[in-house]
């Protein structure tokens, strides 16, 4: 799906189409790359991630892809230096004009400039181009905004969205706005309604901010009842489109946990996950992490990435067939150090995934296959089915190193010991022994069992083979 030569795409969306014929209704775009000069002290990174240099080149296939994922038009792309950032504008006064003939020729309704611009930059290029301008935030905005309809963090992606859009109000609307509706970039109101938009957007962020909250809390709560209920606790994070979802689905089922009705329905992104040899784990789904993540929407995702750093398990879903694989692999593991998780101090916690499997040739195929191997990955293809037997077999095998197989004998009377076992440990099953004495047969993680030998006393308790 991915592009890996803008001039390649440009060339297939080209093809067999008059430039003014938008049969299929998609947003014809041009898409830029500024790339700063280093010296000028402003240089094209975004903030909050420490991630290591992109060529112009991979940039702009990066911006490229993530338009193409939200099914833009995309009609021209370049890379276009900039040897001083201009305060009205950004590109200098030839660029604009430049650009604007490109804008023009293509007759886009949408620039995509993969920088962060700020409002009047932004309105400036918009009465440039005669065409709708967005930045790197927007755009990421709009995949979240992909991702939302998908039911991954709704609430957090709506607030994060508007709180942009508030800050963009200032903008003379084009003629697009009146032409389509809808939340996105080519939603919005006309210039008359820019006061009472301005209120209502910030009605709703407060109210928005409160429901987090509530979200919040209710997360918590039911972390901790999860954590009563003990399934170790699997999360799925990735680079936008690696294939996560199309992995939780596979993997899941439609099994959602039922016995956790609110919570299924205020989040549908957890459910129950059944392993190989009977253990049960639960997974969560997370929004996809982008390069440049503004630390903003980092903040914004929080409640759901917190789901991320309780995990017993992190499976990292990479898209091994992405010539940008390895690039997205850093992108990702600088948004989980900034969560405070460290991969490499940790590395049983993390497991990568390389999906996909199927888009690759067979000898590709096989070379992945062993590359995998090497470095302790699974490769699968979350659509066709292949490897994913592997997979689970390895979480179980993960999940279940850390934790021990006993046996105990619980006698009648200790019913407390009983209840206690049974909210703390996975009872994998139970024999009756005669005069109400049972034997249970338990899997148990190091924590909880110190507090069981004491409670229980050491002596009770058995090691028992799996
Ligand atoms: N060929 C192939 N396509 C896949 C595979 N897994 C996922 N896809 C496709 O990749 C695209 C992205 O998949 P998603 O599951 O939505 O990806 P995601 O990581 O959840 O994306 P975000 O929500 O943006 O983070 C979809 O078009 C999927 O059909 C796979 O194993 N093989």
């Amino acid at each position: 799906m991915r592009p890996t030569d803008p001039k390649e795409l440009k060339r297939k969306k080209g093809q067999g189409g008059r430039k003014d014929a938008r049969a299929d209704g998609r947003v014809r775009t041009v898409v830029v790359a500024p790339i700063l000069d280093k010296k000028s002290g402003k240089g094209a990174r975004g903030q909050g991630l420490d991630t290591p240099e992109r060529s112009p080149q991979a940039r702009l296939e990066e911006a490229v892809g993530l338009a193409l994922a939200i099914d833009l038009d995309v009609r021209e792309s370049g890379a276009v230096p900039i040897p001083q950032p201009k305060p009205a504008t950004l590109f200098g006064t030839g660029k604009v004009e430049e650009l604007a003939g490109v804008v023009r020729m293509e007759d886009a309704e949408l620039v995509i400039v993969d920088h962060p611009l700020t409002p009047v930059q932004q309105r400036n290029l918009e009465t440039a181009w005669n065409a709708k301008v967005l930045d790197r935030t927007g755009l990421i905005l709009e995949i979240f905004g992909d991702a939302r309809a998908r039911g991954k963090g709704a609430l957090q992606v709506e607030l994060a969205h508007l709180v942009y859009q508030k800050s963009r109000l200032v903008r003379s609307w084009t003629h697009l706005e009146r032409q389509r509706g809808g939340f996105g970039f080519l939603g919005g109101p006309g210039e008359t309604q820019i006061e009472t938009d301005r209120r209502l957007l910030s009605e709703r962020i407060v109210n928005i901010r409160k429901e987090l909250e509530q979200v919040r809390r209710t997360r918590a709560l039911h972390r901790k009842s999860r954590r009563r209920v003990p399934y170790p606790a699997v999360a799925l994070v990735g680079y936008t489109n690696a294939g996560k979802s199309t992995l939780f689905n596979t993997l899941t089922g439609a099994e959602v946990l039922a016995q956790d009705i609110l919570f299924a329905t205020l989040d549908p992104t957890i459910r129950r996950l059944a392993l190989p040899n009977g253990s049960k784990a639960v997974v969560s789904d997370t929004v996809g992490f982008i390069s440049d993540l503004p630390t903003t929407l980092i903040a914004a995702f929080r409640a759901t990435l917190e789901e991320v750093q309780q995990a017993d398990l992190i499976l990292h879903v990479r898209d091994i067939a992405d010539p940008a694989s390895a690039s997205q692999r850093a992108d990702v593991n600088g948004v989980l150090a900034d969560l405070g998780i460290d991969t490499e101090a940790e590395p049983d916690r993390l497991l990568e995934v390389w999906n996909k499997a199927d888009l690759l040739d067979p000898v590709a195929r096989e070379h992945a296959a062993n590359e995998a191997a090497r470095h302790g990955a699974i490769l699968v293809s979350a659509v066709s089915g292949f490897g994913l037997d592997l997979l689970l077999t390895e979480i179980e095998g993960r999940l279940n190193r850390r934790r021990q197989t006993l046996e105990i004998a619980v006698q009648p009377q200790e019913g407390a010991l009983s209840n206690w076992i049974y909210e703390n440990c996975e009872v994998i099953s139970r024999a009756d022994l005669g005069e109400g004495v049972t034997s249970l047969r338990i899997r148990v993680a190091p924590e909880k069992r110190d507090r069981l030998a004491r409670v229980a006393g050491a002596a009770r308790l058995n090691s028992a083979a799996e």
